[in-house]
Parts: C-alpha cells; structure tokens; sequence
C-alpha cells in the first residue's frame, strides 16, 4: 500500500435471485442454497491514511449518505470487524511491529452510502467484504484462503463480495460458493419501502414445515445448465418472504404491486426489506420504475441491469 495516496472502491449491493432453505443445522443457522447475484448500485469507500493515527478503531470509519449527512445511526460497523481480524491474523503471524500492521494502523476509511441499509441487498457485507479484497490485493501477505475464513466469522454473506463474484450459487449458510458464469440478462426495479427487516428475526421466525421441499442436488444440477438456470429461480423463489410479509405486512403491498406491472419475474430479496421486479429491457424497467415510484412517496427505486 502507498501511504501518501488515495484509493476509492466500489463495493456492490447484492440480489439473492431466489433462496431456498432446507434444513436448520446443528448452530440454529438455515441450511440454505441461493443465487446471488452483484447490482450496479455501489457505495463507494475512500480510503486514506493518517500518519498521527497510531491505532486503528471505530472512529477510523465514517459512513456518509448521498447527501453528506453523517451516518451515526450505527453503532458497530461490520468493517470494523473485518480490519481488527487481520490485524490479529498479521500480528499474530508476523509480530506486532511488521510494516503492514503500521499501514492499517494509520488507516482512515470513509463510506459514502447509497445501498440501503438493512435492505437485503448486503451492504454491509458489501463493505466489509470491499476492505478484505482491497487489503488482500495491497498487502501482498494475505492468502485468499485468510480473507474467506476472515469473512466467515463475520456473516455468511461476506464470502460473495471478498471472492468478486459477479454471480454465484451459495450453499451451506450461504457462505460456500461457486461462481456461475451468467446467461441471462434482465433489467431489475427494486423497491425499497424506507424500513429495514432484522435478518435474525426473519430468520427466527421462519417455519421450515411451511416450505416445499426440494432435493439440494436437482438446484445444484439445474444451476450449472445455464439454459435452465432461468426456470430453477422463476420456481423457486425466497422462502423468506411470507415470514418477512407476517412481520413487515408493507412487503406483501410492495409484491402485490410489482406484480401488477410488466415484470416477468419478482421477489423479496434477502431477509428483505426491498422487493424486486425482472423486465426484459431497460425500457420497460424505466417504464415500470417511474410508475412504481408514483405509487408511494418514500419508496426509494433503483434500476440495474442483473446477470445470471
Ligand atoms: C438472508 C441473507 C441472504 O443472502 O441476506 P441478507 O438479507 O442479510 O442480506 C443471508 O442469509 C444473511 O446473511 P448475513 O446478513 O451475512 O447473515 P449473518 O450476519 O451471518 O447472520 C445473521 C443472523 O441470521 C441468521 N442466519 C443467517 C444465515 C443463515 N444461513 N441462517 C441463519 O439462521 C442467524 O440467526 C444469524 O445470527
Ligand atoms: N458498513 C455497514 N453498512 C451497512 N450496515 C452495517 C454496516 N456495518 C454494520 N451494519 C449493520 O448491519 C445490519 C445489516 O445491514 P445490511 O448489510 O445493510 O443489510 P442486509 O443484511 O439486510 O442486506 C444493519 O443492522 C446495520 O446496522
């Protein structure tokens, strides 16, 4: 890393094109088979060092919204996490006064929001997950196989955003991945209704004797035909989502309006809180975005091209 520079990096928002849960494993966390996929909409992270900063902390990190309002509503920043891991792994490995500790150590990390947050699109692990590849590319003494295990102890999303995927089946929690080469090309309005949903409360509330069961290998097998990736998501779908509509009742409102419009496919993505709707061209997303966003004032629309 060069210390007198600046580094600015894009970290993605995410789309889980359907999920599937199976099972609860021995930990309580879901047994879960997934396709995410990257959206154009980004925070983007600057990152700059401070030569009187002698430890890295909270008050490294500052998140900013589009309007350059402090963001102090967070009171534990995932990025936090994932810095103070590597700087145990590098100290541990290489002793507390290697060069690479002192670059983190005078680290300043500001992010400027845009993905919202507690959406269901992983921001969060977006963020965090941004920090790990960028320190993994600079530092040249991380192994891709100590950033993963990193990501792994803080969320099961984390993994996606480390490897760069552009799309991905993930299986396990989630966390466990392979990188699918995409077929498809569509144009996605999400809505997203300006609430966040709690993903350990969806989780939590979740009824597995509610779902259909659906052997793990035929979504495995389906997944790696490209031609027949398109059918497995449209018949899938988020298992998530009639929980999140009990405890968020606005999602099943937001569904029930995308599916009124044009959309070939839609969704909840995530634990939520935001709902997307497929279309077949940009137009018609343009189209179908403007009429969405006139049917409530706080609905934030994004358009994205999605790939999978
Ligand atoms: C639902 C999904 C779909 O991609 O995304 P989000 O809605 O959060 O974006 C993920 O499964 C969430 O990923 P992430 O947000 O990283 O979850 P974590 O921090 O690891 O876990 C938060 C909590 O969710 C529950 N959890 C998470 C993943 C999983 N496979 N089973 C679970 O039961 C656990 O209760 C855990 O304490
Ligand atoms: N850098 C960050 N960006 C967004 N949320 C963060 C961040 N660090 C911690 N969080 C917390 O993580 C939780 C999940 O946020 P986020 O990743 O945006 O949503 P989701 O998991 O629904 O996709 C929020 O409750 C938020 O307080």
């Amino acid at each position: 890393m060069d210390i007198t520079k600046e580094y600015i990096v894009k970290s993605y928002a995410k789309l889980n094109l359907f999920l599937k849960i199976h099972d609860i494993l021995p930990d309580e966390y879901h047994e879960v088979c997934t396709i995410l996929t990257k959206i154009n909409l980004h925070d983007t992270i600057t990152i700059t060092f401070d030569k009187t900063q002698n430890e890295f902390s909270s008050s490294s990190i500052s998140m900013v919204s589009n309007t350059g309002q402090s963001i102090d509503t967070i009171q534990h920043n995932l990025v936090l996490d994932g810095v103070m891991e590597i700087l145990k792994l590098l100290k541990i490995r290489y002793g507390i006064r290697h060069h690479s500790i002192e670059q983190i150590s005078r680290m300043k990390i500001k992010i400027n929001k845009k993905i919202p947050i507690g959406s269901g699109m992983g921001g969060g692990s977006s963020n965090v997950g941004t920090i790990m590849r960028f320190l993994y590319y600079h530092l040249k003494n991380l192994s891709i196989e100590d950033i993963v295990s990193i990501s792994n102890k803080i969320g099961v999303d984390v993994a996606f955003f480390t490897h760069n995927y552009q799309c991905a089946l993930g299986t396990h929690k989630g966390e466990r991945l392979l990188k699918l080469r995409p077929y498809y090309h569509y144009y996605a309005v999400i809505v997203f209704p300006n609430f966040s949903c709690n993903t350990s409360y969806v989780y939590h509330n979740f009824s597995l004797t509610k779902t259909e069961k659906i052997h793990n290998e035929k979504i495995l097998d389906m997944s790696s035909i490209p031609e027949l990736r398109r059918d497995l998501i449209f018949n899938i779908g988020n298992d998530l989502e009639n929980t999140a509509i009990l405890l968020y009742p606005e999602i099943s409102y937001i569904l029930r309006i995308i599916a009124s419009t044009s959309a070939i496919y839609y969704s909840m993505t995530g634990s939520g809180s935001a709902c997307f709707g497929l279309f077949k061209n940009k137009r018609e997303a343009l189209l179908n975005a403007k009429k969405l966003q006139n049917t409530k004032d706080n609905w934030s629309i994004y358009v994205s091209k999605v790939n999978f």
